[in-house]
């Protein structure tokens, strides 16, 4: 039922520069959509507009064909109107309750019997692991504890659609990763459609069946997470995602440089501004595969990692990173052919040109 479609949404606050800007956006029913960006992007402001909370300068905001929001129309409906679970960076949980009583707060305002709130309230507090702080009060819990709460109070409600604020920020690496692998089942589970907002790649990468990229209140690329992670629609998406961060090229006139060696090899194809390489498609020693550019380069460090090895090199006249899951032998000072057969390409105005395999691949 709920596909959420915003068109052509903007958001300024106060008459000052856009929040948002002409935003369009379709979040499919049952999808897990990641809102990502760098900090003031838009982000949340898109979430509380999707929520009720901000009304929208311009635009129309749907759920399921419903308008909700039309500055043309006339139209708001407000948060309580909307049957959206909200979970915020700030959880907002009643003081004076204890840990239950705010799971069993939303269920008890919808009328759900005694006993059938105190099953569903227990079993939101034993999926997100606070069950046994069901009695203790707010204040008395740590702040990824109340953030933990402030989630399965939303869980226990089990709205079709759930918006979702950086919940994860307060809790530590372990158990954000097994929030993550939770959350992800939930969605599964439930069929929910989720709005999730993250600055954290890594998050929407491994939890989103769509990643929305924003950048200065303004869409950067909407796509499947793996999708965004080989194609990046423009420079800004392929820096923003993937860790440690796709190298970019600029294809200055340097003689000699890596520049020049790349553009070498891409003759023949539209000339890049710039060219981008992920340090796991940047490999060490092997025989490169025909078709695939290599140069020599220089060992600067190597750093081990257990399960990876990190190696900074020297390329002709850049500093490169490659990422290897292969134990590297080589020490600071010794030459190395490395090779890439996934040479990203991009424009002057720093969108992504066709890729050389997606040119081999539609002859
Ligand atoms: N209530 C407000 N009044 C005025 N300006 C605001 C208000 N809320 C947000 N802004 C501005 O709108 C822009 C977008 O903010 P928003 O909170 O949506 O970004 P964000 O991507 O969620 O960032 P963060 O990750 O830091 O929360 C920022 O420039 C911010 O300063």
């Amino acid at each position: 039922m709920p596909a959420i479609e915003l068109s052509g949404v903007a958001k300024s606050y106060g008459g000052g520069d856009h929040a948002v800007r002409n935003l369009d956006l379709v979040v499919p029913d049952g999808a897990f959509m990641c809102l990502l960006g760098p900090s003031g992007c838009g982000k949340t402001t898109t979430l509380r507009m999707i929520a009720g909370l901000e009304q929208p300068s311009a635009g129309t905001i749907a759920v399921g064909g419903r308008v909700l929001d039309s500055v043309e129309q006339g139209v708001y409906v407000p948060p309580e109107k909307r049957g959206m679970g909200l979970v915020f960076q700030s959880y907002a949980l009643w003081p004076h309750l204890s840990v239950r009583e705010n799971v069993e707060f939303g269920l008890r305002m919808r009328k759900v019997p005694a006993p059938e709130r105190r099953s569903r309230a227990e079993a939101a507090l034993k999926m997100v692991h606070v069950f046994d702080a069901m009695d203790r009060y707010p204040s008395q819990l740590s702040g990824g504890q109340q953030q933990r709460v402030a989630l399965a109070r939303m869980l226990a409600v089990d709205p079709e659609v759930l918006l979702l604020d950086e919940p994860l920020s307060n809790l530590d690496a372990r158990l954000r990763l097994e929030m993550r692998a939770e959350l992800k089942r939930i969605h599964e589970e439930s069929g929910a459609t989720i709005v999730f907002v993250t600055h954290d790649q890594l998050e929407a990468l491994t939890m989103a069946t769509h990643v929305a990229v924003m950048n200065q209140g303004e869409l950067q690329q909407l796509a499947p997470p793996m999708e965004m992670y080989a194609r990046p629609a423009n420079r800004f998406v392929a820096e923003f995602v993937g860790s440690p961060a796709m190298a970019i090229v600029d294809a200055g006139p340097a003689p000699g440089g890596l520049a020049a060696s790349l553009l070498a090899h891409v003759q023949g194809h539209d000339r890049p501004a710039a060219f981008g390489i992920r340090p796991e498609a940047l490999h060490l020693g092997t025989p490169p595969p025909p078709g695939a550019w290599s140069g020599p380069a220089t060992v600067e460090a190597v750093l081990p990692a257990g399960a990876s090895w990190t190696v900074r090199l020297r390329v002709l006249d850049t500093e490169l990173f490659a990422v290897t899951h292969t134990p590297v032998e080589a020490a600071p000072g010794d030459t190395v052919t490395c090779w890439t057969d996934q040479l990203h390409l991009f424009d002057a105005a720093g969108l992504r040109l066709p890729a050389l395999d997606d040119v081999a691949a539609r002859a």
